[in-house]
């Protein structure tokens, strides 16, 4: 077996990357891709400059899936995250990992992963980050649930009243206006949101409904709706699709939906609930604090139906990251110990934050908390507290360094992305 590191270029789609995508589709039990949806992936890879990784098994006997197949993938690319800093911070994002189910539990996902963030640490990246199938699989590697989300199902029937009408005006757009508009605006959005993840191109493509992850076609249901404010200036858009079946008759689901402000955010959730022949509005991707429950006369007609973790991060370089992040209102110190099996960010740390800024240096002095790594990255931004830490038997420390981290860590807010890759 041998791994080959490589970035495809523009152009027609190249057969080893045709055959590195259906390796990908059999990983994920997927359809496979038809030529628009392939040459849509492609050039996407090409945009993103995507490193492909792969296995070759040159022993598989002639009856198996040609050599020229590979029995595992891993892709890698850069983009940026939020993370509570003047300046969105380099990160790389990790995606398309598979390994084919006659080759699992040989080790060849730890070589991939070790080789992957190896690399990306001697570029000088500081952090690693993807969304996991499983919550099992990425902790041996120093990744840590970072942000988290809630399903929601908001009964749209007479009870669903708001304290207060927002501001502005709803309008039905087009796709391709959507697929124009998106990423630009999506970029404001993720300049403001501790937490987000930067996007890809597909993923306006597949907002407005022209391509589909999972089963690879369009999808004609798709409708898409932008809020404008007072000025006249969209601050908002979301797409949606009303599915009729008799299991799940009559409820719209959301798509995307992102918003610059709360307004425009309870105000293209009142326009869906407001849609004739609904009963029920479905969202996978809510945030944890989400202001239109607290804005319904009756918030019972919210409801979260599963809480689950989006972005997993794995901190490469402590000492950039945890300087980086603004710390507001808070003015302590704390020295942190970091245990990680793979090296990257072992060490005992000297948090100074003055002012709202922090400062960190390496130190020899002992640690007032101890973690692993996996800890560390669901701690950095506050998407669980360090006393919850330490209840749980992950952090260790006196009650009194421990309230300093909670102060520290916490004062950024809850983090949240609805970035999916
Ligand atoms: C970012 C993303 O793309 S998330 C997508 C992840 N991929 C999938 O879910 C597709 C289906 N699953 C797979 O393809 C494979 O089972 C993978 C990629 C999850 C694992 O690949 P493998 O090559 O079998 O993993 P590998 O043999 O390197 O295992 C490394 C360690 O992780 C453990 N491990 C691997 N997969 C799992 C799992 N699903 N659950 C729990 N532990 C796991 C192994 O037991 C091993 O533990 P050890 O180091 O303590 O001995």
């Amino acid at each position: 077996m041998s791994a080959y590191p490589g970035a495809p270029g523009p152009g027609d789609v190249p057969d080893d990357f045709r055959r590195w995508r259906q390796a990908v589709q059999i990983g994920f039990h997927q359809n496979r891709s038809n030529a628009r949806s392939l040459q849509l992936y492609y050039e996407e890879a090409c945009a993103d400059g995507w490193t492909l990784r792969g296995f070759h098994d040159s022993e598989q006997p002639a009856s198996a899936l040609g050599a020229d197949y590979p029995v595992a993938t891993y892709a890698s690319l850069e983009k940026d995250m939020n993370i509570g800093a003047p300046e969105l911070m380099p990160a790389h994002l990790i995606t398309e990992v598979t390994v084919r189910p006659t080759h699992r539990r040989r080790g060849i996902l730890r070589r991939m992963m070790t080789d992957d963030l190896t690399d990306a640490k001697e570029r000088g990246i500081p952090l690693a980050a993807l969304t996991a199938t499983e919550a099992t699989i990425y902790g041996r590697f120093g990744f840590g649930p970072t942000t988290f989300i809630n399903r929601i199902q908001v009964k749209t029937d007479i009870r669903f009243r708001l304290r207060e009408q927002p501001s502005g005006t709803i309008h039905m757009t087009s796709r391709d206006q959507l697929v124009r508009l998106a990423p630009k605006f999506f970029q404001r959005v993720h300049e403001r949101n501790v937490g987000s993840v930067g996007r890809s191109r597909n993923d306006a493509y597949m907002s407005a409904g022209h391509w589909s992850y999972s089963d690879q076609t369009s999808d004609e249901t798709v409708r898409n709706i932008v809020h404008m404010d007072e000025n006249g200036q969209v601050d908002g858009y979301a797409s949606y699709m009303v599915t009729d079946d008799i299991t799940r008759a009559r409820t719209l689901t959301i798509r995307d939906l992102c918003a610059a402000n709360s307004n425009a955010h309870i105000a293209l959730f009142a326009y869906l609930a407001s849609i004739d022949l609904v009963e029920k509005v479905e969202w996978d991707r809510a945030p944890v604090n989400d202001p239109l429950e607290w804005a319904l006369v009756d918030r019972r007609c919210y409801r979260v139906t599963e809480r689950t973790d989006l972005i997993w991060c794995r901190i490469l370089d402590p000492v950039r990251i945890l300087s980086a992040r603004a710390y507001p209102g808070v003015d302590s110190e704390l020295i942190l110990g970091v245990e990680d099996p793979m090296g990257f960010a072992d060490g005992v740390f000297h948090l100074r934050a003055v002012d709202g800024t922090g400062t960190v240096e390496r130190t020899d002095s002992p640690a007032e908390i101890t973690m692993g790594a996996d800890a560390l990255a669901s701690l950095f931004l506050g998407g669980v507290d360090a006393r919850t830490l330490e209840a749980s038997g992950r952090l260790s420390g006196s009650p009194e360094a421990i309230s300093r981290a909670q102060q520290l860590f916490t004062s950024l807010g809850q983090p949240y992305s609805n970035t999916y890759f």
